[in-house]
């Protein structure tokens, strides 16, 4: 295949069992570059656990993951952040004794080529911060740059982490309801800052707002106890019977995965209610 129609990221029947618990069951997957995607399923579907394959915190039972053609399946993690596959988790990891710039420095460090040397030369640290403001900015940060991480609200420190992932550059970014426990400006941030990212970069989204999913991707995935029950544009998937019976809980038509326009009322799926 050749490098412009081979797909950026390909999981191939992934399956990852934990005992007699199949968390991720022969789920096969291909992005491109530039897609943009959402992983949506009931609670303990298997969601995290597969954007855990992907980023190599975790080892699939079975199965092959590649990128941009080369074997990943057994590549370590920080090898994969390296290649360009960042992430955000379900809950802040910034650290917040560090303020808002130093936890994103840290990252543009962790991700610098001559990460060894880069503290040496006064020039080369001026570079990191300077990068590091920028993400800052990217985000609407800047303001709170100097603040420990730790005094910044919830929803800015969920930015913060976001500006620690985009600071690596990513070509893949995967963020685990990243709209979790944000307030509805949040939100719109949030969207601000992810339809804002360059066009060639990838995320995969898990998300339980609908309506942020609506809005953001372009396909969705569902998985359903482990298995793919459907993969296709965002629309369709939403609209399809089987996805509203399974997951979110409806059966007739209403819901409209039409877009903000018709669905703007930061709807989470029956299925958040027992969380
Ligand atoms: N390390 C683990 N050891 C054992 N079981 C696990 C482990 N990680 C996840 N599981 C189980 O695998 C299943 C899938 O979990 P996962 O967190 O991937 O689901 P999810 O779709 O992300 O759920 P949620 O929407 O609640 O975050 C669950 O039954 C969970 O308890």
């Amino acid at each position: 295949m050749s490098p412009s129609t081979r797909p950026l990221l390909s999981l191939d029947r992934l399956t990852r069992a934990y005992g007699s618990l199949t968390a991720v069951n022969n789920v096969s997957l291909e992005l491109p570059a530039g897609a943009r995607h959402a992983l949506i399923g009931p609670n303990g579907a298997g969601k995290t656990t597969l954007l855990n394959l992907v980023a190599g915190t975790d080892r699939p039972t079975a199965g092959r993951i590649s990128w941009d053609g080369e074997d990943l399946t057994r590549t370590a993690p920080a090898r994969r952040s390296r290649l360009g596959i960042g992430r955000s988790f379900q809950h802040p990891i910034g650290i917040g004794e560090l303020s808002a710039l130093e936890n994103v420095v840290l990252a543009c460090w962790r991700h610098h080529p001559e990460r060894r040397a880069a503290w040496r030369r006064a020039e080369r640290l001026r570079r990191l911060r300077a990068t590091a403001l920028e993400q800052l900015d990217a985000v609407g940060l800047a303001d709170v740059a100097h603040r420990p991480a730790g005094a910044l609200s919830h929803g800015q420190r969920r930015m913060l982490d976001l500006a620690a992932a985009l600071a690596g550059r990513p070509r893949l970014l995967l963020l685990d309801e990243p709209a979790a426990g944000l307030t509805d400006r949040d939100i719109e941030r949030l969207l601000e800052v992810l339809g804002r990212l360059p066009e060639d970069v990838a995320f995969v989204l898990i998300e339980h707002h609908i309506d942020v999913v609506a809005q953001l991707v372009d396909t969705v995935s569902v998985l359903v106890e482990g298995t793919m029950l459907r993969s296709g544009p965002t629309r369709e998937v939403l609209s399809h019977p089987d996805v509203r019976t399974a997951y979110l809980g409806t059966t007739a038509d209403d819901v409209d995965p039409g877009g903000p326009e018709t669905n703007t009322g930061g709807e989470r799926v029956a299925d958040e209610g027992r969380r």
